[in-house]
C-alpha cells in the first residue's frame, strides 16, 4: 500500500471484463450446441466458479488468459451432475444456475460460502415453484438449494425485487418450457440476459418493462467480446476525481443503459469526465475519461437510478466525503443483501476515518467534515467491494492501512492492485 501513496495518478488503464456478461457468457455457450468463444473475459474467481459448474453440466471449457472456449453438447444432452454444484461467493452463479438446472429438468444441489448461505434465495424459488420447479431451500431461505428433476411450465410474473439474478433465472428456466413466460419489472434491472439470450437464437421480446420468452427454440452459439466492467472501473474514476493532480482514462468500458448510473452521479456532481463511444452494437461502450477537479457538488439518488449503481455505491460513499455537502442515497435496501450488508458495512467502515452518516434502513445520508487518520484495523467483511472502497479512502487519506481478508478483491478484480500500482509510473518509490 505504502508506494500508492503521497502522488497523483495518471494513464490508461484497461480494466477486467464485465462479471455479469462473463457469467452469462459462459452459461449461454453451455446451452448452445457447438463451440461459443468469450473473448477478453473476467478471470476471477467468480467467474471461474460459473466455468466449474458449468463443466460439472456437461460442457468443455478451455480457459486461457484473454480467452475462454466453451464447447458443449447442447442443452438436451447436459446431465444431473454427480457431485455439489459449487458456486463461492457468486451471488449471480448460484441464482442464475437455481433457474437454470431446474429448466433443463435436471437434479443438482447447489451451495456457496458462508457469505451465500447467508443471502435470501427465496426470491428466485417462489417464481420457480409457480414454474413447477420441485426446488427445497435450507429454512425455506437459504443454501443448499436442491432440484429434483421436474417439468416446467412458463407463467406471467410480476418481479417483487429489482434484481437481474432473479429475472435472468426465471429467463433461463422458461427456455425449455413449451409455455410462454412473461416477466413484469418495476424498476429496471441490468438487461445483459435479454439481449444475449436474443444474439443467440432464444425467442425473446422485451418491450419496456415487459419481457417475453417462448422457450423451445434451440441456441446456436455465438462469440462474446466482453467490455471492461463499469462496476471495476468506477474505483478507478472516483480514485481520479479525488486525488489532486490525477487523470486516468478507462478503456473499453460497458455504458449499457441499465449500468451507467455512475455517469449520471458524475454529471450530477459536475466531474470533469469525457466519454468516447466506441461502438453501440450488441452492448454499448466507450473510453471514459476523468480528472482531478475541485468544487464538486454533493449528489442525490433514489429510485430508478439505484439498479443501474447497485454496486458501485459502496465507492461513490468515498466519493461523496469529499463533494461540497450532504449527500443522500435511499432506496437502496437490497445493499442490506449483498455478500455483507453493504449499508452497515460501508458506514462502519468510513466512520473509523471519522465519516458522519445518517442511517436508514434503506440508504444513509453522508455529511462531510473533518476526517482523521484511525488506529483501528479494517474489515472487508469478505465483500471485494468493501475491500477495494477502503483502499481507495487510504489512498485519498495517505494512509497506509491495514485490512482483513484483503485477497477477496479477487472475486471481482485479482488485477486491482497492479492497476493501480501503472497508473502511479514513474512515481513508484
Ligand atoms: O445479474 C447480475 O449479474 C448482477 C445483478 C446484481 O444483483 P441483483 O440481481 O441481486 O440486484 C448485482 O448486484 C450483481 O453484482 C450482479
Ligand atoms: C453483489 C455482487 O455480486 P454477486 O451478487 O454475484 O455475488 C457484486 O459483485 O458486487
Amino acid at each position: 500500500m505504502r508506494e500508492l501513496l503521497n502522488g497523483s495518478f495518471q494513464g490508461e488503464v484497461t480494466v477486467p471484463g464485465d462479471k455479469s456478461i462473463t457469467h452469462r457468457a459462459v452459461m449461454l455457450g453451455t446451452l448452445s450446441e457447438g463451440t461459443t468463444n468469450v473473448y477478453q473475459p473476467l478471470l476471477s474467481q467468480d467467474t471461474l466458479d460459473t466455468v466449474k459448474c458449468m463443466e460439472k453440466l456437461g460442457a468443455d471449457i478451455n480457459v486461457s488468459e484473454d480467452k475462454i472456449i466453451v464447447n458443449s453438447p447442447g442443452a438436451e444432452h447436459l446431465l444431473s451432475p454427480k457431485n455439489l454444484l459449487y458456486t463461492g461467493n457468486s451471488g449471480t452463479t448460484t441464482r442464475l444456475l437455481m433457474g437454470l438446472v431446474a429448466g433443463l429438468n435436471l437434479k443438482a444441489t447447489i451451495d456457496g460460502d458462508e457469505t451465500i448461505k447467508k443471502r435470501p434465495m427465496d426470491r428466485v424459488t417462489v417464481p420457480l415453484k409457480m414454474m413447477n420447479a420441485k426446488i427445497n431451500l435450507f429454512e425455506n431461505k437459504f443454501t443448499p438449494v436442491e432440484i429434483l428433476e421436474s417439468e416446467l411450465k412458463g407463467i406471467e410474473y410480476h418481479m417483487t425485487v429489482a434484481s437481474a439474478q432473479v429475472k435472468s433465472a426465471i429467463i433461463l428456466a422458461s427456455l425449455h418450457s413449451k409455455i410462454t413466460t412473461v416477466i413484469h419489472e418495476n424498476n429496471k434491472s441490468r438487461n445483459h440476459t435479454e439481449l444475449m439470450l436474443k444474439a443467440f437464437g432464444g425467442d425473446i421480446e422485451v418491450d419496456d418493462t415487459t419481457i417475453t420468452v417462448n422457450g423451445g427454440k434451440k441456441l446456436t452459439p455465438v462469440d462474446v467480446t466482453v467490455p471492461g466492467d463499469i462496476s471495476s472501473a468506477a474505483f478507478l474514476m472516483v480514485l481520479a476525481a479525488i486525488i489532486p493532480g490525477s487523470r486516468v482514462t478507462l478503456k473499453n468500458i460497458l455504458l449499457n443503459d441499465t449500468r451507467d448510473g455512475i455517469i449520471d452521479v458524475f454529471k450530477q456532481i459536475g466531474a470533469d469526465m469525457t466519454i468516447d463511444i466506441i461502438d453501440d452494437s450488441l452492448e454499448a461502450r466507450g473510453n471514459i475519461t476523468v480528472s482531478y477537479k475541485t468544487n464538486l457538488k454533493p449528489f442525490h439518488i433514489s429510485g430508478d437510478i439505484i439498479p443501474k449503481l447497485i454496486d458501485e455505491i459502496p465507492i461513490l460513499t468515498v466519493l461523496s466525503l469529499f463533494l461540497d455537502g450532504n449527500s443522500t442515497i435511499k432506496d437502496a435496501e437490497e445493499l442490506r443483501v449483498k455478500e455483507t450488508d453493504r449499508i452497515m458495512a460501508v458506514t462502519n467502515e468510513l466512520s473509523k476515518y471519522g465519516a458522519n452518516f445518517k442511517i436508514y434502513e434503506d440508504g444513509f445520508m453522508v455529511i462531510p467534515g473533518n476526517l482523521k487518520i484511525p488506529d483501528e484495523e479494517f474489515k472487508s467483511y469478505h465483500d471485494h467491494r468493501i475491500a477495494m472502497m477502503l483502499i481507495i479512502m487510504a489512498i485519498k487519506m495517505n494512509h497506509d492501512i491495514k485490512i482483513d481478508n484483503i485477497e477477496c478483491i479477487n472475486i471481482s478484480y485479482p488485477n486491482f492492485i497492479k492497476d493501480l500500482k501503472s497508473l502511479r509510473g514513474e512515481q513508484i518509490s
